[in-house]
């Protein structure tokens, strides 16, 4: 069918240059200081000027990016033809055969979802596609040449919501694919809002449009509605007689024809198509229009253009379109967002995307500078090299105690020496067993050059590791380098411990831990969520019991959302994790593809328990011995509800650690101890235990409260929103070379587990249970049933209708870099070509009508929600979906809580 031409009435308030819809700008802590060492550390700057020209070529050329959707929008079937018409492939892979490259887990394949970010390098346009000049002498488009693009895939599905944040972190650019039947799905505002959180350039392609009921034009206004940005719509879907879509860019028409690989489209210009297709070159015309408009808003050298022209929209030349829309795709204040249409799996729609990809996302140099965090400052990597994030002397404690004099030791650097010496850093974004190669740890480097062999210090575990061996990767091909510059990503070989999410730094001199507070930097931090479901993990047989357990210890090197821990009583392992499906293929992996003999329990809620007041202090001296050594140290414990106070203000100058683990608070003080080796002179102080640094008496300190807090006194669940102060008074609890480690972490245990059954004879305690934040999408006819539904037989509580999706404390991982929402926009100012079945008016009112897509925000309890989405389903007839992410955990009342003990005692 041919769409019925439409008319279009131009945006109101055009050409208002720039200002109207900036975000605040990101709290950075920096004290701008002139130093003489700037030119040092202007050395170390991300992308060094020293780059010889074929370096800086192939930045330019590069585009780290990823591909964020909603599941089953399309992610797979665009990036296999997208890997076909690279020539990466011969053949295009197939979702539904199983035959896909980047779902290369042998669990993804059988699901036919993505689970893991697999990196994989490609060129666009292919390799050898290398044009220097324009006959026609005008300038040529960036994808005129071929560029390296490292492709991540990034999961779709909730469970997944922290994996999603750890490959988001580390994109320069992303492609958000929708689905045109479904449209703005919830789940992909969610991921859509993940990426803004990271101020992420993205560009939108509508996928699916062959299918019934595909809508492009209703899309891209849901885009305005729901993502709150402006859709610079970049081509246009049409349907000619029926035969399938016909792909059509504003700025140069094409025909991609159904049956073959899409390889061979046939280019036209405006005047060709007038004569083969009126009707779309008219709307090709006000779509070209529009673009000029929108852009005009928010970008004076389109309005120079535009005048120069003469006023003549569409004398403004596609090369001037192109270089507006990446100022605006660069700068997301514009809120600009380039919309393109396809049809991936008829082979539509894929090459003029990827030229967009080329044309519209940044090099790495261009993209965001990435968040830091370092001695206690927030801030920019770029502001930190370049000397203009100040970092402050470190402490002796972990987390400063705000306001309290600092005292300084002569052992510690100077800060701007240190961030001198720092020579490369690098996330560990993705670790993966190979079979061929072994443990492979996927890295992407910020700054300097990682380079084979050196010596590369993990902020995150303290601990330092060798880089033998260097990898560039392409699917399950690998090519060995001999260093993996800043903007590239690449693989390091023979690392043992480096998990995903860990910071690596390489730093000059021979020194076994790189210089204070280097040992604290992290590359865009983010906080685990707590896990809400557990199983028990039990081995075949005593003899798989090792296997088993190292099986385990790479799966959470894999994934640092899972977590092991053994239960004291039942001597069980117990694995937790985000979601039921996040245990399942946790099961699969350990199962079939670590191949451990083990056989995993009933998928259950993992429920907390928190004290309902505070316990006395309790002093426990541990005095035994351990592995055939004497221990003997002492400890005084008491815990209370963590009232949602900042752990750091609870601070003061003998507090030598106070942090939020696992929901949890600990702090501990050591009155009187000098814990800085300068003052070991100082005969009046108590000193650390003999061969003990303040780092690992924290740690043995820190280790004894979380096992204790492992076990709740009367439920036994975790413990949860619990505040332990722990103090250890040198003079009676340090027993010089007899207070070992583990004696120390034993009597802190002790001591905790004793203030927790403390609590049973006084205020007690109570159960906790996962609350999560739904969004769900229905239709305007579903909408009564379902809020009742999740109102009256799920306990839930309706938060809002129609609403910008909150994100939750678990979503925004990284909080400080959360934005305030944006005001919206109204989709009747918005070009949007016309749908098939819609009439001929653009910027009339669409009527509400039945399929009208409408947003639940709901907290309901985890437990009601278990099996939902076919309950879900069946109320609105397979149309509705739903996204949910950990809320917070919440007392439950004494009924609820003896209901849900009941159930679980009788499912024993
Ligand atoms: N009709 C039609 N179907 C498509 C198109 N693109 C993808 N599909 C189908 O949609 C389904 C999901 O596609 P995938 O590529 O697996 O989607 P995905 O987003 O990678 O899904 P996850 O990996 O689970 O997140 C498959 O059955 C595809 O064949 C398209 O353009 N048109």
């Amino acid at each position: 069918m041919v769409m019925a031409p439409m008319l279009r009435i131009p945006l109101p308030g055009a050409r208002c240059l720039g200002h109207l819809y900036r975000t605040p700008a990101r709290p950075i802590k920096h004290n701008v200081d002139n130093s003489s060492l700037q030119s040092k550390l202007s050395q170390a700057r991300p992308y060094s000027a020293t780059l010889s020209k074929p370096q800086r070529e192939l930045l330019d050329r590069t585009r780290n990016i990823g591909i964020i959707a909603h599941i089953d929008a399309g992610k797979t079937t665009t990036t296999e033809r997208m890997l076909f018409y690279s020539g990466f492939t011969r053949r295009i892979g197939d979702v539904d055969e199983g035959s896909t490259v980047t779902d290369f887990l042998p669990a993804e394949r059988a699901r036919g979802i993505t689970i893991q970010s697999a990196a994989i390098t490609f060129h666009w346009p292919p390799e050898g596609t290398e044009v220097h000049q324009n006959p026609q002498g005008s300038s040529l488009p960036r994808s005129a040449n071929s560029h390296t693009i490292n492709l991540i895939d990034t999961p779709g599905h909730a469970d997944f919501t922290f994996e999603v944040m750890r490959s988001l972190r580390i994109l320069d650019g992303a492609v958000c694919i929708l689905d045109g039947v479904a449209g703005v799905e919830a789940q992909t505002e969610k991921v859509w809002h993940q990426a803004s959180t990271y101020q992420i350039p993205r560009v939108i392609y509508v996928n699916k449009l062959d299918r019934d009921g595909a809508a492009f034009g209703r899309t891209v206004r849901e885009v305005s509605s729901r993502l709150a940005v402006y859709p610079a719509v970049c081509q246009i879907p049409w349907f000619q007689g029926g035969d399938g879509p016909f792909m059509l860019s504003t700025f140069r028409a094409f025909d991609g024809r159904e049956g073959d690989d899409g390889r061979a489209v046939k280019m036209m210009n405006l005047e060709q198509l007038q004569s083969e297709e009126p009707a779309l070159a008219e709307e090709v015309r006000r779509a070209r229009i529009a673009l000029v408009e929108l852009l005009s808003e928010q970008d004076e050298s389109i309005v120079e253009r535009f005048f120069e022209c003469d006023e003549d929209h569409l004398a403004v030349s596609p090369a001037d379109i192109v270089d507006s829309l990446r100022r605006c795709v660069l700068n997301p204040s514009t809120r600009i967002v380039p919309v393109f249409a396809g049809a991936s799996f008829r082979n539509m729609g894929v090459q003029p995307l990827l030229d967009a990809v080329v044309n519209l996302l940044p090099s790495p140099p261009e993209a965001p500078d990435p968040e830091v965090s370092i001695g206690g400052v927030k801030g920019g990597l770029r502001g930190l090299l370049s000397g203009d994030l100040i970092v402050e002397q470190s402490e002796k404690v972990s987390s400063p105690a705000k306001g309290k004099k600092k005292r300084k030791s002569a052992s510690l650097s100077d800060p701007k020496e240190a961030i001198a010496k720092l020579q490369s850093c690098a996330l560990a974004f993705k670790v993966v067993n190979d079979a061929k190669r072994g443990v492979l740890v996927y890295v992407r480097v910020y700054s300097g050059s990682l380079d084979r062999n050196s010596l590369l210090f993990n902020t995150n575990l303290h601990l330092s590791e060798r880089a033998p061996r260097l990898l560039k990767m392409y699917a399950n091909d690998a090519v060995e380098v001999d260093s993996i510059p800043a903007g590239h990503i690449g693989v390091v070989v023979g690392l043992k411990h480096a998990r995903t999410g860990d910071t690596l730094v390489s730093y000059a001199g021979n020194k076994a831990t790189p210089p204070e507070p280097l040992t604290s930097l992290q590359l865009r931090p983010i906080d685990v969520p707590p896990p809400v479901f557990f199983t028990s993990v039990e081995p075949d047989s005593l003899s798989e019991e090792k296997r088993m357990q190292e099986s385990l210890s790479f799966l959470l090197r894999e994934d640092p959302s899972l977590h092991v821990s053994v239960d004291e009583e039942s001597g069980q392992t117990l694995l937790s994790g985000m979601g039921e499906l996040h245990l399942e293929i946790a099961r699969d992996r350990l199962i079939n593809d670590l191949k451990a003999k083990a056989s995993m329990g009933r998928i259950e809620i993992g429920y907390r328990e928190s004290g309902l007041g505070a316990s006395n202090a309790i002093t426990k001296i541990f005095d035994n011995e351990i592995a055939g050594r004497r221990g003997k140290a002492g400890c005084t414990a008491s815990v209370e509800p963590a009232d949602g106070k900042d752990v750091t203000d609870l601070a003061d100058e003998h507090t030598i650690l106070a942090e939020t683990i696992d929901g949890n608070q600990i702090i501990i003080r050591a009155p009187g101890l000098q814990v800085e080796s300068a003052a070991q002179d100082d005969e009046s102080g108590h000193i650390l235990p003999p061969n003990m640094d303040v780092t690992t008496f924290r740690t043995a300190l820190q280790n004894g409260a979380l096992a204790a807090l492992a076990r709740g006194p009367q439920f036994t669940f975790p413990m949860h929103n619990t505040r332990v102060r722990l103090t250890l008074n040198p003079a009676e609890h340090l027993f010089g070379g007899d207070t070992t480690p583990s004696a120390l972490s034993s009597a802190a245990r002790q001591a905790t587990a004793a203030a927790l059954q403390d609590l049973l004879s006084g205020p007690g305690t109570a159960m906790m249970e996962p609350v999560m934040n739904v969004i769900i999408s229905v239709d305007e006819a579903s909408l009564g049933s379902v809020v009742h539904d999740i109102s009256s037989s799920r306990g839930g509580h309706i938060l809002s209708l129609d609403e910008e999706i909150p994100i939750s404390a678990t979503d925004a991982v990284g909080s400080d870099l959360v934005e305030e929402p944006l005001p919206p926009i109204d989709p009747k100012r918005v070009y949007a070509p016309p749908d098939p079945f819609e009439s001929a008016s653009v910027g009339a009112d669409i009527p509400a009508s039945a399929s009208t897509p409408r947003t639940i925000t709901a907290k309901v309890p985890l437990k009601e929600m278990v099996g939902y989405l076919k309950h879900l389903r069946s109320l609105t007839a397979g149309r509705g979906t739903f996204v949910m992410s950990v809320d917070r955990f919440e007392n439950m009342s004494a009924p609820r809580q003896k209901a849900v003990l009941s159930e679980l005692r009788g499912g024993f």
